[in-house]
């Protein structure tokens, strides 16, 4: 089997994208290291408000890299406005990063802590006409970014999730996952960091504003470990784990990562 072009191994991954996609080394790139002492608290930044539509999810899927929902966002059916972001965005899909084990697998690191996983909504702004147009345009896309990290009381609404990883196990498997709305992944806080940067993939455009809620959500280490029983490879190929999936942080580059709250 080809390998494919990008992956997270050693002969594809994070530290050789940029050979076949340069902008993996621009100035703006994510994932960050977020240390609190440099963070600036904006008492202008308003609150954000999602609304999405539970009929919008259609499907999950195990593309070899991720594990992602998908929502119909030919409309303005599901959308997240207000925070640093100008006009509403169209929630598109949803994906997850882990580890191999529970210290490890966030993109973004806190204050030095790698929470186990991070998941990330992304939505973009219909005003350039597609999702397409809108990775070509500074504030083309957002991500609203949970960290999940492992502890006794797991949160009940991912079960849902977790629960139709046995039917996508292998790469390309695709299943209904229908009237979900995503939202009840949220923690009770609304408080999040904000900064601008990039997709954590290739090709690693520069048009995301992060969101990145400061209140972790709590899954089991039971729920991780169904995660990690994800496989990279095809039906009837050798095992491969599908662990690892996240990009190390990246450099800061002087940009100022915005606290909404004190
Ligand atoms: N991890 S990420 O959300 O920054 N990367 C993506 N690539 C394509 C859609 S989302
Ligand atoms: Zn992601």
């Amino acid at each position: 089997m080809a390998q494919s072009v990008w992956g997270y191994d050693s002969d594809n991954g994070p530290e050789r994208w940029h050979e076949n996609y340069p902008l993996a080394k621009g100035d703006k790139q994510s994932p960050i290291e977020i240390n609190s002492k440099d963070v600036q608290h904006d008492s202008s930044l308003a609150p954000w408000h999602a609304s999405y539509d539970p009929g919008a999810a259609k499907t999950i899927l195990n593309n070899g890299r991720t594990c992602r929902v998908v929502f119909d966002d030919t409309f303005d059916r599901s959308v997240l406005r207000g925070g640093p972001l100008t006009g509403t965005y169209r929630l598109r899909q949803l994906h997850l990063h882990w580890g191999s084990s529970d210290d490890h697998g966030s993109e973004h690191v806190i204050d030095g802590v790698k929470y186990a996983a991070e998941l990330h909504m992304v939505h973009w702004n219909p005003k350039h006409g597609n999702f397409a147009g809108a990775l070509k345009q500074p504030d083309g896309v957002a991500v609203v970014g949970i960290f999940l990290k492992v502890g006794k009381t797991p949160k009940p609404e991912m079960k849902r999730i977790l629960e139709e990883i046995d039917n996508i196990k292998t790469k390309g498997k695709e299943a209904p996952f229908q009237h979900f709305d995503p939202s009840i992944l949220f923690p009770k806080s609304r408080d999040y960091w904000t900064y601008h940067g990039s997709f954590t993939t290739p090709p690693c455009e520069e048009c995301i504003t992060w969101i990145l809620l400061r209140e972790p959500i709590e899954v089991s280490s039971d729920q991780m470990a169904k995660l990690r029983s994800l496989s990279k490879n095809g039906e009837n190929e050798p095992v491969n784990p599908l662990v690892d999936n996240w990009r190390p942080p990246q450099p800061v580059k002087g940009r100022v990562v915005k606290a909404s709250f004190k």
